[in-house]
């Protein structure tokens, strides 16, 4: 996965951890510190190349470092790794990956995130994380500070670090309800309700527009969520997607966790949607009732759907992009 102005992986060299304070990385025995090593919430390790467009990218990050925290310091664990030179950012990022953190991101320029790209490589396999394999995968992201950062360039990314950071965090908090899901494993499913109430916490609501199939745009404000599946359930049994089916080649889009009941096309979309709605609804959720009701459909039968989600907010619209790469195509 790639997003633009996100996350992920460490080396050998130094790796520091950033909350409200920055947490090491030992580089003698290649670990965390035992703090650093509590995981609570993802890691997010941020890999700075200090000389990157003649020294601003060291002295940009200097300064991006509090408006960081305040947006994403919050949800994930900040880790900072200020490349030494040459290559160094490829040792970092297979370090990080291999440690299981949760994104590396680039900051700095091509030549930067040329070689993060590398480090998550070696022999021409993908590196995977020690303790989960194949299970665990490391997101890639981009703060562009370089001279020229004309990756950026190509998907229309501005050279804005502040935008950078607002997708990070968009990324870092969507990923929450599964990942506070994990903290209440003990209680079995129900993990993924608790998971889900605790990530409404801090969670904002988008404006967003879709098109399908070469229709109008629709606009849907505060639309709380997307899910995407072509299985009938997650979160231990809630069926979100009931009429899903793995082997239709058909790909289900449910718009989830929002109010207001529209319809356009085959689609329905609920927008607003409170922890509170989703108690009251969490009934209808297992049994897969409430769906026909209130729930956004794309059922693909023989025909192709084709659906463009745009973001409202143009600072959100290259990170939608990368995530959806800009439409869905059922086949
Ligand atoms: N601490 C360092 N000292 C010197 N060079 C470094 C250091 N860390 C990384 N480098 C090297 O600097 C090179 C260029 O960095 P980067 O691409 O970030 O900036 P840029 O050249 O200004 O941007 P762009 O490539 O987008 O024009 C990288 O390829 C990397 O090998």
């Amino acid at each position: 996965m790639v997003l633009y102005g996100i996350v992920v992986p460490l080396p050998k060299p130094s790796f520091t951890r950033s909350e409200q304070t920055i947490i090491s990385f030992d580089p003698s025995t290649n670990r965390m510190s035992d703090a650093a090593s509590r995981r609570r919430r993802g890691d997010y390790v941020f890999v700075v190349n200090p000389k990157g467009a003649n020294g601003r990218t060291g002295k940009e990050w200097k300064k991006l470092l509090p408006y960081l925290r305040s947006r994403v310091g919050g949800d994930c664990n900040i880790c900072e790794s200020i490349t030494s030179g040459p290559s160094h950012a490829i040792d970092i990022t297979r370090e990080a990956i291999r440690e299981g953190v949760d994104a590396v991101i680039a900051v700095g320029g091509d030549g930067t995130l040329h070689e993060v790209v590398n480090g998550f490589f070696w022999e021409g396999k993908p590196v995977l994380a020690h303790d989960q394999g194949a299970k665990r995968s490391t997101a890639l992201g981009i703060i562009p500070l370089g001279t020229g950062s004309d990756f950026a360039r190509t998907f229309c990314w501005k050279n804005d670090p502040h935008e950078a950071i607002e997708r990070i965090a968009t990324a870092c908090r969507s990923a929450m309800a599964g990942y506070y899901a994990g903290r209440y494993k003990r209680f079995g499913n129900l993990c993924y309700v608790f998971g889900a109430l605790r990530a409404f916490m801090g969670h904002r609501n988008q404006d967003l527009k879709i098109k399908v199939d070469g229709g109008e745009w629709e606009v849907y404000s505060d639309v709380t969520a997307l899910c995407i599946g072509n299985a009938k359930y997650f979160g231990g049994g809630m069926k979100i997607t009931p009429t899903a089916d793995p082997c239709s080649r058909n790909l289900e889009v449910d718009w989830f966790y929002a109010a207001n009941l529209s319809a356009p096309s085959s689609v329905v979309i609920l927008q607003n949607f409170k922890w509170y709605d989703f108690v009251l609804k969490l009934h209808k959720l297992y049994r897969g009732t409430h769906l026909s009701e209130e729930n956004v459909h794309l059922r693909s039968a023989k025909e192709r759907h084709h659906v463009d989600i745009k973001s409202i907010n143009p600072s959100r619209q290259a990170f939608l992009q990368q995530v959806f790469r800009s439409n869905f195509i059922w086949k």
